[in-house]
This record gives structure tokens, sequence and C-alpha cells, in this order.
């Protein structure tokens, strides 16, 4: 997942390949919140792993439920409706799939109980939810607004004989909620009623599909009325599995239908969910299709390609399909004309008021857009010029960033800043790794940041630091000489020019790998044994030879990757990276960086002396710096840091700036 303050997308270009979607949210805190009521052992297979997931799992455990996870499957004991924990205190975050269901649940049951959630989660209304089951009888108190969150629960006195009445014009969420927990008290037939126009039927087909393989048979009548039978009793199907989010394919079936193939791919392939999906959000793909997207499904997997372009605009009710057309409001971006999305009201309540944020940020791109209480209508920008870099506020909602993460396949090529990424971990922490692994950008508009200069200035901190915060790639060329230090001295390799054939052809078959801030040499960490000083002359003087530098080019290339780069070392900006778009070259005083080295040595444990580190690291300079191919030296466009004065920090917040200097937003 991507926790930095921002990401930027380069322009990007192509998508081809397989994905494999995260289970859906819906279906994964439904089956969760049912099989912990239930008679008997539950396993559920492809839960989703978000945070939406994660607070259900832990208000069950909090109410006393045995919850065993392993990966993605997690089984749970049932409590059949009986709560060891009679009294407990849950925290919900923003999550309306725990938060409306649990309280429905924990309603109907005797117990003291208090719900709550993020502060936007209080601003959620869940007043019609709280009416409903007053009628039943439910003790209900509200702890901070009437109609809102946080809530706190009594004993009820329940009342089962007339039809509860409930809004269905606000959130599904509120009639799905009393479906789910009504079983646990069905002593005799209870009848809900819904008041008003059911919204997001799909979802409500959901809770029924789920409810009958937990052994709880409930018929809609018309939509309006629901009888949850006398003796409903929920009972564990065993196993279950959790289908890929739906809601989330709508962006991979979107990527499919705006992005080409690069040559010899074809198209985007969802695996995990298929046309014949119980998620009322795969109807997305009708939509999609009606834009001009070419879609081939089978059990359980879609594929999607460009069809007609520009896509064609479109006008159309939503109501069936609330989440995913958000996904539309960016497509439309694509399209010959104005496309309105209708009956979204529900938007206004969701994690933000969705209607104002996609119209505030659509804007941003250059697209006209109007807003009513229940549309939006959008234009895309008239012409190239039209279109603007923007940065993307995303109101810490999950779909405001996915979403317009499909804008940096603008035909205008405009860079595109996602802000807050990681919100993305309400329902799918690895979006971003996911649209990655299958969309490209032309290798020259993803960015480098080089970072060169002498031994121990502080490069491969500065640059560390910098990758972590941008969310970018990080290479540390040095380690590649290292390694080939070491491994021609473990191979009694004298390291002199004589042996440089011999050099390279031990280096060509060496299986270097990198995890996070892990080197590997086939299946030994060589992390730390690089570290040494030995070893950084050793790699000066490999490093002197033509053919090494020759060998090592395409690996270091090859670390230019989407979102972005920071390399350092001697000639990132002069020979690996020159057309890099910020190149710094850090350097300090040869006295600061001789302590900074001791210090380094000594907290490592390993015995050193100033006078022997300075003398050292000044000959390595030397020869880094004399040596007729790639020498140290800074890139005529590099920006010099002379970091003997500052902090860590400081370095880092003078390069931010430098970078951010060169950004359009
Ligand atoms: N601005 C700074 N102020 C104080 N100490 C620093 C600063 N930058 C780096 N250091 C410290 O100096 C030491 C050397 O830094 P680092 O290993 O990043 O240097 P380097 O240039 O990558 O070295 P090498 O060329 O050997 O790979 C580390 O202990 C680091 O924490
Ligand atoms: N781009 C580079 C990086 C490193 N070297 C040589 O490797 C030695 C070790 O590098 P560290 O950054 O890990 O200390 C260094 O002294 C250089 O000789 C290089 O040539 N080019």
């Amino acid at each position: 997942m991507f926790s930095t303050v921002f990401l930027d997308l380069p322009p990007l270009v192509h998508a081809a390949g397989a994905v494999t979607l995260p289970g859906s949210k819906s279906i994964s805190n439904r089956v969760l919140l049912l099989a912990a009521m239930s008679e008997g052992t539950t396993t559920i297979h492809d839960l989703l792993d978000s945070d939406d997931t994660r607070v259900m799992l832990i208000a069950l455990r909090t109410l006393g439920c045995l919850v065993e996870e392993s990966g993605t499957t997690v089984r749970i004991t049932g409590l059949a409706g009986k709560l060891p924990n009679g009294s407990a205190k849950l925290f919900l975050g923003n999550a309306g799939t725990a938060m409306r269901p649990l309280t429905a649940a924990l309603a109907v049951v005797a117990g003291d109980f208090e719900l709550s959630g993020v502060p936007r989660m209080h601003e959620r209304p869940i007043g019609d939810l709280v009416d409903a089951l007053r009628q039943l009888g439910c003790a209900i108190d509200y702890l901070g607004n009437d109609g809102f969150p946080p809530l706190k629960l009594g004993k009820p006195a329940l009342k089962l004989d007339a039809p509860i009445k409930v809004r269905g014009d606000v959130s599904s969420q509120f009639l799905t909620a009393l479906l789910m927990a009504l079983p646990l008290v069905a002593t005799k037939d209870i009848v809900i009623e819904v008041v008003g126009e059911l919204i997001s039927r799909p979802y409500i087909e959901i809770t029924l599909n789920l409810l009958a393989r937990f052994g709880v048979q409930v018929q809609p009548d018309e939509w309006q009325r629901f009888t949850i039978p006398a003796g409903a009793k929920l009972r564990s199907p065993g196993d279950i599995h959790v289908e890929a989010d739906a809601s989330s394919a709508s962006y991979f079936i979107a990527l499919g239908a705006i992005s080409t193939a690069a040559d010899g791919q074809n198209g985007i392939k969802v695996q995990g969910v298929g046309a014949d999906s119980i998620q009322g959000d795969i109807r997305f793909m009708e939509a999609a299709q009606a834009m001009g997207a070419k879609i081939d499904s089978g059990p359980n997997w879609l594929h999607i390609q460009r069809g007609a372009w520009p896509l064609k605009a479109i006008d159309l009710d939503c109501n069936h399909i609330p989440d995913a057309a958000m996904t539309l409001a960016v497509m439309a971006l694509y399209a010959d004309g104005t496309t309105t999305l209708r009956n979204i009201a529900s938007w206004r309540v969701k994690e933000t008021d969705r209607i104002a944020a996609m119209a505030t940020e659509l804007r941003k791109l250059g697209a006209s857009v109007v807003e009513g209480a229940d549309f939006i209508q959008v234009t895309p920008p008239a012409s190239l010029q039209g279109w603007k870099p923007a940065s993307i506020h995303t109101y810490d909602d999950h779909r405001v960033a996915m979403c317009f993460s499909l804008a940096a396949f603008n035909p205008a090529r405009v860079q595109l800043r996602i802000e807050d990424p990681k919100c993305v971990a309400k329902t799918f922490p690895d979006y971003f790794e996911t649209l990655f692994s299958v969309a490209s950008s032309a290798t020259s508009s993803i960015p480098v940041i080089c970072v060169d200069g002498p031994t121990a200035s502080g490069k491969g901190t500065l640059a560390a630091v910098l990758a972590e915060k941008l969310g970018y790639h990080f290479l540390d060329s040095g380690s590649l000489y290292r390694i080939t230090g070491l491994a021609a001295t473990r191979a009694g390799i004298p390291l002199d020019i004589a042996n440089e054939a011999a050099i390279v052809a031990l280096l060509n078959t060496l299986p270097i790998h990198f995890e996070g801030s892990h080197i590997w040499l086939g299946n030994e960490d060589v992390s730390e044994l690089i570290r040494t000083e030995e070893a950084g002359m050793n790699a000066s003087k490999v490093s002197a030879f033509p053919a090494v530098r020759s060998a090592l080019i395409d690996l270091q290339r090859n670390f230019r990757q989407l979102p972005g780069l920071v390399a350092d070392g001697r000639d990132m900006g002069t020979v690996i990276f020159p057309e890099a778009a910020l190149k710094v070259y850090l350097t300090a005083s040869a006295a600061c960086r001789a302590e900074r080295r001791l210090k380094q040595l000594i907290s490592k444990g390993i015995p050193a002396t100033l006078d022997s580190l300075r003398a050292d690291l000044e000959a390595r300079d030397a020869r880094d710096s004399s040596r007729t191919v790639a020498p140290l030296k800074p890139a005529q466009d590099a920006l010099l840091l002379d970091n003997s004065e500052l902090t860590v920090d400081t370095s880092v917040q003078t390069v931010l700036d430098w970078w951010q200097s060169k950004q359009p937003f």
C-alpha cells in the first residue's frame, strides 16, 4: 500500500494483463457477521483484508467470538445469538457495512453496547434504522447528534407483532441490517415494510442470497415487504467463498475500455468475479459496454478490451450501481459528449458527499460539470489544451482515489496527483500496485531523481527517505558493485584489470535480487555482509573496470518502473539516467563524512578509527573520481547540496522542495 502524503501518476499509455481482485467488501462483512451470529463454525475463503473488514473482525472478537485468521481464510465459531460479553464498546471506523448491521444485531440481543466511529461516520445518518429498531422495542440512545452515531444500546423489550417500517430511500443498509439481525429473535413471523422507494436493490439481493446460504429464506414481496419466517435460525454453511469485489472490478473494466494494449498483449483480464456475480455492481459491465467496452466473461472472470473510441456519452439511471457509477463519471472524461448519471442521491451520504467531490475534482482536470441533488453531468475538456494537471483531493474516500487514477490516461498527457492514496485501504489496499502491474508509461515519462556524491555523504540515507516519501522505487547502485566485489573475492579472482573478463563472466551469472531493503545473492541475504569498509573498497576497485560498468547498465535502468525511481550512486545523473528530472550532487566535508561513518560502524559493533576511515574514504573518492569511465563528478545540471551542517530531515526537505518546484501542481 502507498502510505505517502500523495502519489504522483505519470501519464499512463497502455494497459494489458491479468489482475486478481480482493474480495467483495459487501459480501465479506455480511458473511463475517452472519457467521458470528450462526450456529456452527464457518470457514470463509478469500475474505477481503481491508480497513472495513478489520474493524468488523475486531468488533466480533471484542464481542467474544472465536476468530482464527490465516491469510485470506478466516474461521469463525458462531455465537448463535448468545454473547459471552454482554457489554462492549466498539469502534467501527468509517465502515457503514459494520456500523449498520452491528447496530441491529446488538440492539435485538440483551446487553450494553456503545458503537462509534471516525468523525465522518458520526455524520452518516442512521436515524431510519434506529427508528425501525425502536418500533421493535429496542433501547437505543444517541450519544452525539440525534440521527447519527455514536449510539448506546441497552436491553430490549421486544414487540414482534406489528410490521416494522423502515425507510428504503436513504440507504439500503438499514433494511440489510434488519434482515440479518431479526432471524436472531424470530419466534414468530416478523414482517418488515419498506417506506419509500427501495434504493440499491442489488445490495438487498446480496443480503437475501447470503441469508439463504446461512439457512434463512426471506421472500421479498414486490421489494416492499419482507417476511422473516417464524423459527428462522442462522446455520453455518461450513465453507463459503467470497467473490472478488465487483465495485473494485469497475476500475479495471474501465481500464480495459479506455486503454490500448501494448504490442502482443490483449486487454485486461479480471479474475475472481464473472458476469454471473451476485453483486449488483457487476451490472457496471452493461454501462461500460454502452460506453463502448468490449467484454467477454466466464465463470469467475471478465476480459475487457477497448471498443468504441472515443467512448460514447451515456445518460443513465445509476440507482442499481451507486458505487461503481463513480467510475463512469471518470470514464465520461473520454466520451464524445456529455454523460449524465442520474438517481445517485445516495452519493451525498457516503464516505463523503460524492456528488460534490466528483464535481470539484473533475473540474480541476478541465471538465465541465453540472451537479444537482441527485445527478451529475460531465462534459470532457473540449480539446487537448483544455486538460489541466490536477492534484486530486480524495476526501478519505477510497472510491474517489481509485476512479481518478484512470484520469492518468488523459490524451493531453497532463500529470495527476492523488492525495492521501492510502485511503484505498478501505476496500483495496493494493489498488495502485495492482494498477501498476498492468498499466505502463513511456519510460521517458517515469520520473527519476538521482542522488550522486562521494562516500558517506549521506546519499543512501537521503535517497531512501525520498523514495519512501514519494512512494518511488529505490536503487542503491553501489550495492551492485559491492556484490560484484564480494562474489569475485569469494571466487578467488584477484580484483585487477587483467581479470576484468572473468569478473564480468561471474557477474553475469549472479542471482541478485532485491526485496525491500534486503539484497539477496541466491538464497543468501548479503545486505549486511556488503556494508563493510573492505566491501566498499573492493566495490571501488571493480567499479573502475569498464566492462563491469557496462554489464550493470541494463540492470540499473530496469529499476525505472512506475510510479518513479530515486537512484543513488556516483554516475546516476551523468551516465545511467542522464535525462533525470532532478539530479542532486550531495557532499559534505571529509572530516564530517569520516565522523558519520565512524558513528555508523560503531553503532553496528564494527571497530574502526577516525583517521583510518578518513584515509580510506579519501582514497576511495580519489579512485572513483579519477577513473576513466563514469568518474564521480556532478552532472552539469545537478543541484549541489553540502549537508555538512544539515540534519537528514533538512536535507530531505530541501530536495523535496526542489522536486515540488518542478511539478505543475
Ligand atoms: N545530513 C546528515 N547529517 C548527519 N548524518 C547524516 C546525514 N546524512 C547521512 N548521515 C549519516 O551518515 C552516515 C552515512 O550515510 P549513508 O550511508 O547514507 O552515506 P552514503 O553516501 O550512501 O555512503 P556510501 O557512499 O558509502 O554508500 C549514516 O550513518 C547516516 O545516518
Ligand atoms: N553508481 C555507482 C555506485 C557505486 N560505485 C562504486 O561502488 C562503491 C561502493 O558504493 P557505495 O555507494 O555503496 O559506497 C563506490 O565507492 C564506487 O566506487 C560506482 O562506481 N558507481
